[in-house]
């Protein structure tokens, strides 16, 4: 099954022509420069942080990114296809930010630069010069959830919050120096974002939501995905609408955020040996 958010690397392949789509390399400068998919243009928008997930903050982190997309062209007629080297978080990101700023045709390759050289697929080494745009977000609500959503319904309701991050993350045992408090925000549950991945690529439906059960995740859940800064959690929050949830939001915010509010509660785990 792939889903309609994913493209696969013969269908790319087959079909591609760099005039009819923007193909958007996710990764660094270095690895573009090193060689990407013929035509494709530059941007990531990993390096910025949301400031926090009130409606201004919300607000400044749509301007911002907008403002980076329109300059490489994006508009909201344009078909998108974002990569990095295989399924990972900073295309995950870039696709989330744009369906949230209302795109509505923007696809990830599925198993990345990887998966379309293993199909004999060529990479080029020039730089494609950008033909900036007017890109004007009219932002899709229900994709995102706040700190204060959050925190007025811990414990309560069919949320479930789940933490993407890697078991020290979560246990508050991490050296992240960005954040003023480690641990995780109560009630969550762990489950890593790589564990939904297999070869670069999503794992079936049917593990994915085999993973989601053992931590009692069902159907009538709202899925709540965060991890540091919402680069991870915006994989997970594909993996499961790929694993056919429909009720998710990507808490974008995610620890970053949660843990400079300090009246906000905080749970760590101690380690048991
Ligand atoms: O993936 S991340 O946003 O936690 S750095």
């Amino acid at each position: 099954m792939t889903a309609e958010f994913l493209i696969e690397a013969d269908e790319l392949l087959a079909n591609y022509d760099p005039r009819g789509a923007l193909v958007i390399d996710a990764r660094t400068p270095q690895a573009y420069q090193a060689g990407h998919i013929p035509g494709a243009v530059f941007l990531s928008t990993y390096g910025c942080f949301i400031p926090d997930s009130s409606q201004a903050g919300l607000h400044a982190f749509a301007m911002d990114v907008s403002s980076r997309y329109a300059a490489i062209g994006v508009t909201h007629d344009t078909p998108v296809v974002v990569y990095e080297d295989a399924t990972g978080m900073r295309a995950a990101r870039e696709m989330w930010i744009l369906e949230w700023l209302g795109h509505r045709n923007v696809r990830m390759l599925h198993g990345g630069l990887d998966a379309w050289r293993a199909m004999g697929g060529d990479v080029e080494h020039r730089e494609v010069k950008a033909v900036p745009s007017k890109f004007e977000p009219t932002i899709n609500p229900e994709l995102v959830i706040t700190a204060n959503e959050i925190s007025q319904s811990l414990d309560k309701g069919s949320r479930k919050l789940i933490d993407v991050r890697d078991s020290d993350e979560y246990r508050g045992l991490d050296n992240t120096v960005c954040c003023d408090r480690r641990g995780h925000v109560p009630g969550a549950v762990w489950l890593e974002w790589t564990s939904f991945l297999q070869n670069g690529r999503y794992k079936s439906a049917e593990s994915i939501r085999q993973l989601l059960a053992s931590k009692g995740i069902t159907d009538q859940n709202e899925l709540v995905p965060y991890c540091h800064r919402g680069a991870r959690s915006a994989n997970a929050y594909f993996a499961f609408r790929y694993a056919g949830y429909a009720r998710v939001r990507n808490f974008i915010g995610s620890m970053h955020e949660w843990s400079a509010h300090h009246d906000l509660p905080i749970e760590v785990e101690l380690p048991t040996d």
